[in-house]
């Protein structure tokens, strides 16, 4: 199974980069599943109903979120109605919406993704993440109810990130981090089969600070004194994911590749297909 993923898309440049070019890289690549985080999505604070059908429309079976996901106050509402559109599973009982499904890929696998977000300088009162995981990967196991398990994990520590990695290894097809908006060098096939990457990088302007303009990060640095909003960049935008082969014999990763295209990046783009 051919599995894309793409990191956050930050405002109107990462939005417009990834609907222009995600249609070919389905087509090209013969894609079966494709995952897009679009929190960052709306002006860089959480995204439209709009954005979230534009975003299936262009080419991704599921969209995922994270800690700006209801900064939008309609998707508290279209949560519940969109089986697609994904939020942090481990927020409270009697969250909005979704934060796993189970879908059908083009090839007919059956693929669990699920949205976990991170506590460490995050929201620290969020349910357990790796108890969330673990219920969910035993709930529905690879091998088993799933053909290939997905899971974003949206996370600001590395060594968290890392850990949910090994603590999966071999129960997931894929583990991919989100939210820094830099894309780590570190994707790999951990021993147990499961492919890691501690995070995509963001689908955004990188002449920025995390896919916002740059002066107003810099001046609250240098100043401490907040002299205005923050508001995403809006030069040309470079897409960072994840390629990977999933085997559609075990559901665990066979080959994996990093996918950066667009301006100020070294370009990288699977090998494989
Ligand atoms: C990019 C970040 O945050 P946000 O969730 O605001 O995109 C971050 O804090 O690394
Ligand atoms: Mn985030």
């Amino acid at each position: 199974m051919r599995f894309l993923f793409l990191g956050d898309m930050v405002g109107r440049s990462g939005r417009n980069a990834v609907f222009s070019a995600l249609p070919g890289l389905v087509c090209d690549y013969r894609l079966d599943f494709v995952v897009v985080n679009g929190e960052n999505s709306a002006g860089g604070f959480g995204i439209t109903e709009d954005i979230f059908h534009e975003t299936l429309r262009a080419g991704a079976d599921v969209v995922t979120t994270g800690n700006h996901v209801w900064d939008q106050r309609e998707a508290l509402e279209f949560a519940a109605r969109e089986e697609r559109f994904l939020r942090p599973l481990n927020y409270p009982k009697g969250a909005p919406g979704n934060g796993s499904g189970l879908f059908e890929a083009k090839n007919g696998a059956r693929v669990l993704v699920a949205n976990i977000m991170g506590r460490v300088f995050m929201a620290p009162d969020l349910d357990d993440p790796f108890a969330c995981a673990d219920y969910l990967v035993s709930a529905c196991p690879l091998g088993e109810q799933a053909d290939a398990v997905i899971i974003d994990f949206h996370a600001e520590a590395t060594s968290e990130k890392q850990s949910m990695g090994h603590f999966l290894d071999g129960r997931a097809s894929v583990i991919v981090g989100t939210h820094t908006h830099v894309p780590t060098a570190d994707h790999q096939i951990l021993t147990g089969g499961t492919a890691y990457q501690s995070d995509a990088g963001m689908c955004g302007d990188y002449d920025s600070s995390l896919g916002m303009e740059k002066e107003e990060p810099i001046n609250r640095f240098v100043t401490k004194v907040p002299r205005g909003r923050f508001e995403a960049a809006q030069g040309p935008a470079t897409i960072c994911g994840l390629a990977v082969e999933i085997s559609d014999r075990t559901g665990l990763a066979e080959k994996v590749s990093a996918l950066r295209i667009g301006p100020r990046l070294q370009e990288q783009r699977p090998d494989f297909w």
